[in-house]
């Protein structure tokens, strides 16, 4: 047992002395110090009436007694509620602000969890006079812009020197939720989008924003936002693109409005995860300003308190069955079931929607569909028209759908966080959940021993009585029948567009485009 503590011990010192959250307790609003009224007001609003204890845990670090001193990197379970836990001290703070300009920066990692970030936001930023934008690409560029840069009045027949223009943009918010890409689009391209007044960073659901580069997002908003002067260009060359037309966006020592001949407050980062990687190298990427680390508890992840595990238990060729049934038993609950890809999630999707037996809606979500047709599914299993999603894990982390009671891992989680992310669906906010995952025999072993890594020893069978996946396997032959129909109109409409596209000359400009 030492030995598996020695193991799991953090390699960054500052990563061995955590601030444990589960010492801290539900704290009622009337007694959280310093909380602004106007907030207290919106928070009651949202039908919250006291903080969760990684809230209270990082309010003591930002407002008071730590004042936004270190860089805070949090490890907190799913469905802990770590988004206010950073947007309310940030809002709180900001507060205060004098003149309008971007302050704030949010990144997530999809465009539907960021519009979920920038809800919280958009419900307790407005009481105490602040805007808040998104950058996710959700509309036009021009729109986008049009929301976050405040354009001057001008007046017809006066010829406006550009230089003043541009001087005159201003910024439209005073925090913007974004996902990488658009910010990157923004920073690249759009006049007047600045950051030099940036004073709070936060990277939500760091572990996969550090997994992927996305056009060097992370090193070109730092070196934006470097405060000090010296070698400011230095190394910048070797990732902001060619065409980077904003240089003029590095923050300026002793010029920002509001804090005119003091140097820049240093800017502050908070990373946060339900499963935050501790490997150095990564978190070096962070450039992170004497840190301070909290976790929950002693282990490295922690599943939600209320969340029960369950292990079903199946040959492999009759695991769809056992889904019918298992998805029968749980009636019109709200349920999300994972699959390993894109490709399983539409086959099985498909498939679940030949179950004439099913008398519930089931639609998939994917990376393969477009952006609208997701978030048009998102919002109609939110207001509870669909039951169950079926989907792939790209698309699912962080995401926060109210009164989903079940989760199913129809193929078994390669990875204990992939389990906690699934997982984490479903027993939110201190709500009870089940997650059900199917196995073959053989490999009961191995998901006991990933369960373990989160400290979970208890994962009971759920069984199905054999009597009712016998009475499933006729609908089961027709719906495989109507399933394999599906597949070969489905390849037959890509073929006969791939031959459209080509005659029309459209493969040729793909090819070129390619080199
Ligand atoms: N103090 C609170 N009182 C009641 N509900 C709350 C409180 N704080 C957050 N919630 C609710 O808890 C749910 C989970 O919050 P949130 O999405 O921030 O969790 P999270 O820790 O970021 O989870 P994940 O790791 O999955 O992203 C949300 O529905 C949110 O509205």
């Amino acid at each position: 047992m030492e030995e598996a503590k020695k193991k799991s011990m953090p390699v960054l010192p500052w990563m061995r002395s955590p601030v444990d959250v589960s010492l801290f307790e539900d704290c009622p609003l009337d007694h959280l110090p310093c909380l602004d009224p106007r907030l207290k007001v919106a928070l009651q609003n949202m039908g919250i009436s006291s903080l969760f204890p990684v809230q209270v845990a990082v309010w003591q670090e930002t407002i008071g007694p730590g004042l936004f001193e270190r860089d805070l990197c949090i490890n907190s379970p799913t469905g802990s509620g770590k988004t206010l836990s950073y947007a309310l001290p940030i809002v709180q703070t900001l507060s205060n602000r004098a003149v309008r300009c971007l302050r704030a920066l949010v990144v997530l990692p999809t465009r539907d969890l960021a519009l979920q970030v920038k809800d919280v936001f958009a419900a307790i930023a407005p009481a105490v006079g602040l805007s808040v934008g998104l950058a996710v690409g959700q509309s036009s560029i021009a729109d986008e812009i049009s929301e976050l840069i405040k354009r001057p009045k001008l007046e017809a027949g006066i010829c406006y020197d550009p230089e003043d223009l541009l001087q005159e943009l201003q910024s439209a918010v005073d925090i913007l939720v974004a996902t990488p890409g658009r910010l990157m689009d923004h920073i690249n391209a759009t006049r007047g989008f600045t950051l030099e007044h940036l004073c709070y960073l936060v990277v939500d659901e760091t572990d996969r924003l550090l997994r992927e580069a996305y056009q060097a997002w992370l090193p070109t908003v730092l070196q934006l936002t470097r405060s000090d002067n010296e070698n400011r260009f230095s190394d910048a060359s070797t990732f902001l693109p060619s065409a980077f037309g904003s240089l003029k966006t590095i923050r300026r020592c002793g010029v920002e409005r509001g804090f005119k001949d003091k140097p820049n407050p240093r800017l502050v980062k908070m990373v946060l995860s339900a499963t935050l990687t501790q490997d150095p190298n990564k978190l070096a990427q962070l450039d992170l300003h004497h840190p301070l680390f909290l976790t929950t508890g002693e282990t490295r992840y922690k599943l939600p308190e209320r969340l029960e595990s369950y292990k079903l238990i199946c040959e492999s060729k009759l695991k769809p069955l056992y889904l019918v049934a298992l998805l029968q038993s749980l009636g019109e609950e709200k349920c999300i079931v994972f699959t390993s890809s894109v490709e399983s999630t539409h086959r099985l999707c498909t498939l679940l929607n030949h179950f004439g037996e099913l008398r519930i809606k089931i639609k998939e979500y994917s990376g393969l569909q477009r952006q609208s047709v997701r978030s048009k599914t998102l919002k109609a299993f939110r207001e509870g028209k669909i039951q169950v999603l079926v989907s792939s894990d790209a698309m699912t982390r962080g995401m926060d759908v109210e009164g989903v009671n079940n989760v199913v891992n129809y193929d078994k989680p390669a990875y204990i966080k992939t389990y906690i992310h699934r997982a984490g669906r479903t027993a939110r906010a201190g709500q009870l959940g089940r997650c059900f995952t199917l196995l073959h025999k053989d490999e009961v072993k191995r998901f006991k021993k990933l369960l373990q890594k989160a400290d979970n020893d208890s994962c009971p069978v759920h069984s199905i009585p054999s009597s009712l996946i016998e009475s499933l396997r006729p609908v089961y032959k027709s719906a495989l029948d109507k399933l394999k129909e599906t597949v070969e109109s489905e390849a037959h409409r890509k073929r006969t567009i791939g031959f459209k596209l080509s005659r029309m000359g459209k493969g040729r400009v793909t090819g070129r485009a390619k080199q």
